[in-house]
């Protein structure tokens, strides 16, 4: 019992979702017994399941503290797991699911976790001799306080009003060291590709078709402001404008992919991280967007727009790169609004100055 005291006392003292997942898996293997403990991600992505061996690849390794981590992981059909596949069919009505098997000697039991409405991930446990009532109900708990404290992080990553991620969340890219970056499943993915293509370091998103490395996909980002909005205050009240926040907030999460990642920067400012193949492409996917707001009718409110500006990633900072991205927002913004502009074709064509270098020193 005592090692797991401590396996809990560690996992409740993580302030990353990477450390946090690492801790689960080390307080489980701490079990008398247990043979292997493995984690995955769940993702969906273009319409089919699959899942995303973050610890171990496949065979699963013993302890992740080994350091295989995800520089092992592999996306792989859901369809090859019929097992898993049918256990999380089965926990779809359960806030988690826990189910046991027996593969030959070897005694398997799956951990799910739903977080709204939507399997997260599963961790697989195996030992030589079949789980009993009383191993269960302690995986059970282990697993439970690990869900807990994932939903605790997960609500100080995201704005309370609009569920994006917040500013903080943004800044904190910068900040944080590679391999703590990719919490989410889509996360997982990009740094497993951007291992092997040397993407953008900062973004933590994006993933193109599954199985099938996108390299001719690069990072953009996207500064988006609502136009006018101090009016729509001013003469529908500040609910109002909190419900235009709220319903263009889920118009931009409808807007663009899973794998791509969308922030509530500033009160009526958004900035989304985005893979695309090209500038058309990713000129279409924000157009798209704009007419997608401009053509909602808002409660009361009625018509709303938006300008965006969006700038490709390079080798820029996020600093300098959200500094290109606002000065092609301020060109909109100075020239009739509810519209987009590109920063590299603004700054071709002389409408636009280079920000000055940020010094920042990037800690990775
Ligand atoms: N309702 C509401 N208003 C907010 C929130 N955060 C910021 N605001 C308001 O957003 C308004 C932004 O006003 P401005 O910066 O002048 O921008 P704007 O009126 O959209 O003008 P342009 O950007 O030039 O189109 C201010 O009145 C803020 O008080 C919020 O969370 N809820």
């Amino acid at each position: 019992m005592q090692p797991i005291l401590q396996g809990l006392a560690q996992m409740t003292g993580q302030r990353s979702h990477a450390r946090l997942e690492r801790s689960v898996i080390t307080t489980l293997a701490r079990l008398e017994g247990v043979v292997s403990v493995g984690m995955m991600d769940l993702v969906r992505l273009s319409e089919a399941d699959y899942v995303l061996f973050k610890h171990g690849d496949g065979a699963f390794c013993r302890v992740c503290e080994t350091g295989c981590g995800a520089e092992i992981a592999g996306l792989r059909p859901l369809a090859e797991y019929p097992e898993l596949g049918r256990a999380i069919a089965h926990g779809k009505r359960q806030a988690s699911a826990i189910l046991s098997t027996a593969d030959g000697d070897v005694h398997v039991t799956w951990l799910i976790f739903w977080h709204r409405q939507q399997a997260l991930q599963c961790v697989e446990l195996r030992q030589n001799r079949p789980f009993t009532a009383e191993r269960l109900e302690l995986i059970a708990a282990v697993f439970q306080v690990y869900q807990n404290y994932h939903d605790l992080l997960d609500d100080s990553e995201r704005d309370a009003l609009t569920g994006l991620y917040n500013r903080k969340t943004f800044d904190e890219l910068r900040f944080r060291r590679a391999s703590d970056i990719p919490h989410t499943p889509q996360g997982q993915a990009a740094l497993q590709r951007r291992r092997g293509q040397g993407d953008h370091p900062e973004f933590s998103h994006g993933a193109g078709t599954p199985g099938q490395p996108d390299a001719d996909e690069s990072d953009w980002l996207a500064v988006i402001d609502i136009d006018n909005f101090k009016q729509i205050n001013d003469r529908f009240g500040h609910l109002y404008g909190d419900e235009v926040l709220l319903l263009v907030a889920n118009l931009l999460k409808q807007g663009f992919r899973s794998t791509d990642r969308v922030f509530r920067y500033g009160g009526e400012e958004f900035v989304v991280l985005l893979r695309a193949a090209d500038l058309a492409t990713t000129e279409h996917v924000l157009e798209r967007l704009r007419q997608a707001i401009a053509a909602h009718r808002f409660p009361q409110v009625g018509q709303v727009t938006v300008s965006i500006g969006f700038s490709r990633a390079g080798d820029a900072t996020l600093s300098t790169l959200i500094e290109q991205a606002d000065r092609a927002l301020y060109y909109v913004k100075r020239n009739g609004k509810n519209q987009l502009a590109h920063y590299e074709s603004l700054l071709e064509r002389g409408l636009v100055q280079a920000p000055v270098q940020n010094q920042e020193v990037d800690l990775f």
